[in-house]
């Protein structure tokens, strides 16, 4: 099914007079049937439908083309009730995306756009959230989704401030940070990161929607996401994520790679703790063919050393060869971790998401985000799993992350609402990229 197939409409719209013109040639050059854009107020009230190829008179040119604007042809909307094809769409949903003229957005906004992971019958709207300094490139990155055709895809919008971008959204995933450079304590990343999230999570709790559900991916993750959280009392603490699917993925690829089978056979595998070289991938409760690991690897001193070493300096060993951080594999560990939240997760396996700590059944201290193995029934929300195996090796390394995390959440006390920070880091805490 083409766009083309549905009527248009105009939709509230802002452009640049810079905008205005290369939009209209573009427009006029590739479809006939569709509408020049105009400059409108910004309180203007929709306009009713307007005749092929008329030409609208500019209105007042507006200061700015930052403001969550609608962007060239999604500022267009199609009558989804006109095509019979679309009788079984369900209902828009907004997505915002952060750091969306970044590397690892430049994957994802492709596979949401294509239905790869909220499904082939579900229409979305992207609105993307750059700074000033990346504008120019957020447009870039929506002329690419422009010419990308995707049936699915009923708006794009751009913007700089998190108030406009994060209306009515029902999903945040929050992938801008500021990438720790030379020199750079991580403290001082943590401070600097931990602004942002706190500004947007206060964005959230303003204007998303009340259930919006939030996928933290910049880093610090685990802590960027307890700041959010902190920061959007209105919204449910469970509805935070710090995407660590990236780490159960490398996991289960190391697991089948030892094992010699294929990655899809390998299972419960869960990763516990931070998002850093603290993380614990659980080799007692991940299965191989159904089987425990440890029956299929029999080889102890492997799974104990070298195979927890490789999954927590995957990332960092991965930066060394291609001289850039992991994106496009992080972006599939997105889709991963949104997809295992929308669809039921298969009877007996589990996946790994950083979550809020409070009333787990294992032990970990409350009141942080940490990785745990969890299950859902595809409605968006999720439980944690009650039955697994904690042994003393397990437990050990458990409790390095927590620490960790317990410190870092330290070091952000400012910014969570705690009051002071104080900043006590371990001296060998790092980001999985920082090896
Ligand atoms: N959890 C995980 O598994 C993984 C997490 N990551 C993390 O994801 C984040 C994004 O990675 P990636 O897309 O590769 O990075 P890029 O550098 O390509 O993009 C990051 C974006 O962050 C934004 N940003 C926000 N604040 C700043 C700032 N102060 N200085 C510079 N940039 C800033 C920039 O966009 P703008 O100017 O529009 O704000 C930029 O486009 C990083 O924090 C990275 O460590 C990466 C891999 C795995
Ligand atoms: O440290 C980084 O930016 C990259 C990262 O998180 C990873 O590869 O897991």
């Amino acid at each position: 099914m083409a766009v083309a197939d549905f009527t248009p409409t105009y939709k509230e719209s802002l452009f640049l007079p810079s905008q205005l013109s290369s939009l209209s040639s573009r427009l006029s050059n590739t479809r006939s049937h569709v509408l020049k854009p105009f400059l409108r107020p910004r309180n203007a009230k929709i306009c009713c439908s307007v005749a092929p190829n008329q030409v609208q008179t500019p209105l007042a040119p507006q200061p700015t083309g930052t403001k969550g604007e609608c962007y060239g042809v999604f500022c267009l909307t199609y009558d989804l009730k006109a095509a019979e094809e679309t009788k079984s769409w369900k209902g828009l949903i907004n997505i915002a995306v952060s750091g969306a003229a970044g590397m690892i957005s430049n994957h994802l906004l492709f596979k949401l756009a294509s239905g790869e992971v909220f499904g082939p019958d579900q229409p979305i709207a992207l609105k993307l959230l750059g700074s000033e300094r990346s504008f120019e490139a957020l447009e870039g990155v929506a002329m690419e989704l422009e010419d990308s055709l995707y049936p699915l895809l009923r708006e794009v919008s751009i913007g700089i401030d998190p108030y406009d971008v994060f209306q009515d959204v029902e999903w945040a995933i929050l992938i801008g940070a500021k990438p720790r450079g030379p020199g750079m304590e991580r403290a001082d990343l943590l401070d600097i990161n931990g602004q942002i999230f706190a500004e947007q999570g206060k964005a959230l709790n303003a204007v998303a929607s009340s259930n919006v559900k939030v996928m933290v991916v910049g880093n610090p993750c685990n802590t960027n996401a307890l700041i959010c959280m902190k920061n959007a009392p209105k919204i449910p603490a469970k509805n935070f994520h710090a995407l660590t699917r990236l780490d159960e993925n490398r996991a289960k690829c190391q697991l089948a790679l030892k094992a010699g089978v294929f990655y899809d056979k390998v299972s419960n595998m869960t990763i516990w703790g931070n998002h850093s070289t603290t993380q614990v991938p659980d080799f007692l409760n991940a299965r191989i063919s159904g089987l425990p690991a440890k029956d299929v690897i029999k080889d102890t001193k492997w799974l104990e050393k070298d195979f927890t070493d490789i999954v927590q300096n995957r990332g960092g060993v991965l930066i060394k060869k291609w001289g850039r951080s992991s994106a496009a594999s992080t972006a599939v560990s997105i889709v991963d971790a949104i997809r295992s939240l929308v669809t039921p997760t298969p009877e007996g396996d589990w996946f790994s998401s950083g979550v809020y700590t409070n009333g787990n059944p294992y032990g970990i201290a409350e009141d942080i985000v940490f990785s745990m193995p969890c299950r859902s029934d595809g409605d968006g929300d999720y439980e944690l799993v009650k039955d697994v195996l904690i042994d003393d090796f397990l437990h050990e390394r458990i409790k390095k992350s927590e620490a960790e995390l317990l410190a870092e959440k330290r070091c952000v006390g400012h910014l969570t609402g705690e009051g002071n920070a104080f900043c006590d880091l371990p001296g060998d805490t790092m980001l999985p990229g920082e090896q």
